[in-house]
Formats: C-alpha cells, sequence, structure tokens
C-alpha cells in the first residue's frame, strides 16, 4: 500500500446536530456521507489543514477546540490516517464551495445515513460524552452504590459503568434494575457489568463494560438485543487495546494512567505511554487512574475520549 494519507476532518455542531456533507460522485468514495475535511498540504499541521479545507469547501473561518479521535483505516487503495477535531466556533454561515450536499443532521439521526466505511469510532466518539463514572465499592451495600450513582448523576456525568464488584448473581441484578430505572429518568447511559442473571435487565441498559479478562476471554463482540448498545473494555496496554478493536468492542478505557490511591502498587503508565497506546488505536478511549476535572483538557490532547474515574471526580 502506498503511503499513509493524513486527512484533517472537523465536528461543527450547533445544539443536537452536526454539519455533514455527501462525497461527490466521481470521487474517492463518492456518494458516501462524511465530515467536511481533507488532506494535508505539505508541512500542515491538523489545524492549519483544517483551517484551509474549511474554507475552500464551506467558506467559513475556524476555531478548532481539541482534538476528537485520531484513527487510521485501511482502504483498498489507500490508508488514511484521520485527525478529527471538534471546532469551537466558526465564522459565516458553511456553504457548499464545490458542489456538495451539506446537511445538519441531528446526532441521533446519524445512523440514517451511509457513511464512510473508516467513520464509525468517529460516530461513537461523537456520542459519547468526556466523563465517564464507574460505580464501585468494596462495600457489598446496595444503598452505598445508588448513592454513588447519584453523586455521578448530580455531578453531570451522564455515562456511567454500574461495577458494584463485591455483588454477585441476583443482588447485582437488583441493584442493577434500580439504577436502570434512576439512570432512564436522568438521562444517563448505564452500562453493566457481564455478570450472571443480568439477562432481563440487558435490554434496558445502554450496554456492557467488560473487564480486561473477559475482553481477552471473548472471541467476538456480545452480541445485545435492543437499539444502540455499547460494549465498552477495560484495557491496560497494547495488545488488550488491539484486540478490543479486533472484535469491535465500542470504546475503551486505558489505566492506570496516573498512580492512584485506590491501586498503590501498580506502576502507572505516565502520559506518553498513554499517549502512544491510544494513536495505536482507532477506538475512543477513555483516560482512567488518578483523573481530576482539570485534567480532562490536557487529556483531549494526549489523545483521549475523556477521563474516567472510580466514585467521582472529587480528590480522592
Ligand atoms: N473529508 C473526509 N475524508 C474522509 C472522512 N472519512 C474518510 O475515510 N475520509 C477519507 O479521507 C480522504 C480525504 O479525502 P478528501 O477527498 O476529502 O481530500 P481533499 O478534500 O483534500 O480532496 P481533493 O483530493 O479533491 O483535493 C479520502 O480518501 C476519504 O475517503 C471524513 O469523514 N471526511
Ligand atoms: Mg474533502
Amino acid at each position: 500500500m502506498g503511503i499513509d494519507l493524513h486527512v484533517a476532518v472537523g465536528i461543527l455542531q450547533q445544539g443536537d446536530e452536526v454539519l455533514i456533507t455527501r462525497r461527490l460522485r466521481g470521487s474517492h468514495m463518492g456518494g458516501y456521507w462524511e465530515f467536511p475535511g481533507g488532506k494535508f498540504d505539505g508541512s500542515e499541521t491538523a489545524p492549519e489543514a483544517l483551517a484551509r479545507e474549511l474554507r475552500e469547501e464551506l467558506g467559513i473561518g475556524i476555531e478548532p477546540a481539541f482534538p476528537l479521535i485520531r484513527l487510521k483505516y485501511d482502504y483498498p487503495d489507500r490508508r488514511v490516517i484521520l485527525h478529527v477535531w471538534r471546532i469551537a466556533r466558526f465564522i459565516s454561515t458553511p456553504r457548499s464551495c464545490e458542489g456538495q450536499t451539506l446537511r445538519w443532521a441531528p446526532i441521533a439521526d446519524l445512523d440514517n445515513y451511509t457513511f464512510l466505511p473508516a467513520n464509525k469510532p468517529i460516530l461513537t466518539s461523537i456520542r459519547l460524552p468526556d466523563r465517564y463514572g464507574f460505580v464501585d465499592d468494596e462495600s457489598r451495600d446496595p444503598e452505598i452504590l445508588f448513592r454513588q450513582l447519584q453523586a455521578l448523576v448530580g455531578q453531570g456525568i451522564r455515562l456511567v459503568r454500574l461495577r458494584a464488584s463485591g455483588l454477585t448473581g441476583a443482588d447485582y441484578r437488583a441493584l442493577a434494575e434500580r439504577c436502570v430505572d434512576y439512570c432512564a429518568e436522568n438521562g444517563v447511559a448505564l452500562l453493566l457489568a457481564d455478570v450472571a442473571d443480568t439477562g432481563s435487565v440487558l435490554p434496558e441498559a445502554a450496554g456492557l463494560h467488560l473487564t480486561a479478562r473477559q475482553l481477552m476471554m471473548a472471541g467476538k463482540r456480545p452480541l445485545l438485543t435492543g437499539a444502540q448498545k455499547w460494549v465498552a473494555a477495560s484495557c491496560h496496554n497494547g495488545m488488550e487495546l488491539g484486540h478490543a478493536e479486533r472484535i469491535g468492542i465500542d470504546f475503551a478505557v486505558l489505566s492506570p494512567v496516573l498512580p492512584t490511591a485506590t491501586h498503590p502498587g501498580m506502576s502507572a503508565l505516565g502520559w506518553e505511554r498513554f499517549s502512544a497506546l491510544v494513536e495505536g488505536c482507532s477506538l475512543p478511549v477513555f483516560a482512567l487512574g488518578g483523573m481530576m476535572p482539570e485534567n480532562l483538557h490536557f487529556a483531549k490532547f494526549q489523545g483521549a475520549q475523556g477521563i474516567a474515574a472510580i466514585r467521582g471526580f472529587f480528590a480522592q
């Protein structure tokens, strides 16, 4: 395969809608929907390429916000490396400068469009928030665990993993039923643990979160019934991230990034290693381990979807 083609891609969002465009017939992969952007020119950086491409294609000036995801994809004739950025602000109204169709599409409707095959992780990344909270405690008391969930939701967290590693079987399911209802009322996506007996409650949840061990034992992505389910996985190294990607996991959590009080003996990856591992993987990846709210912006520039934390984003 020829050389890697670096491409800058911009996500413009207004309320619940994002700007999508349709590739012109006759171009590479013509007819598919995509996000505006194009190839790097010479030694341009991603923000420079993005500013130029969006001026040429949409007639707008932009201010990039942060990198959302970086991914690679092999088309039969080329390998592309997509540098996807969120756009903070844009000047003037986007218009079609090259005859391409433009549309502001509700994020909830994006599945109705046939996007370029490389774009699946971009769609996941757009839908995911940038903070992911875990409910877990040595405690086997469901009240304490439920209060943790309430505290996370009170902090504005909209994606929660119900780990509750102290509970098994019927106890876990009873708590899961209560949490699923609470999350539905509050617009929160709840991911359940892959433990026995969650069968009846799982269709009501947003999906599953696999431990690294469960991930490595899985030969394929667990099939979940119901609309738009997510399967997430915990990873600690490149091998686990690679397996997650191969079997079609939607997003990963990589840990421990920084030393934590909960895992004192474990050596932390550090940001440099985190960044290198995420660069080798084309899934959205949350950083876990010692994360505080002030790490969020930096984490995104290290390639993270966002940050994850057990119990909450307070000082621990
Ligand atoms: N712009 C854009 N390109 C994408 C996306 N996803 C994706 O796989 N690509 C691929 O990345 C490459 C970018 O090409 P492009 O045709 O937009 O590049 P360009 O604007 O510089 O066009 P040009 O070659 O006509 O000057 C294509 O091979 C395209 O298939 C996406 O969401 N947006
Ligand atoms: Mg283009």
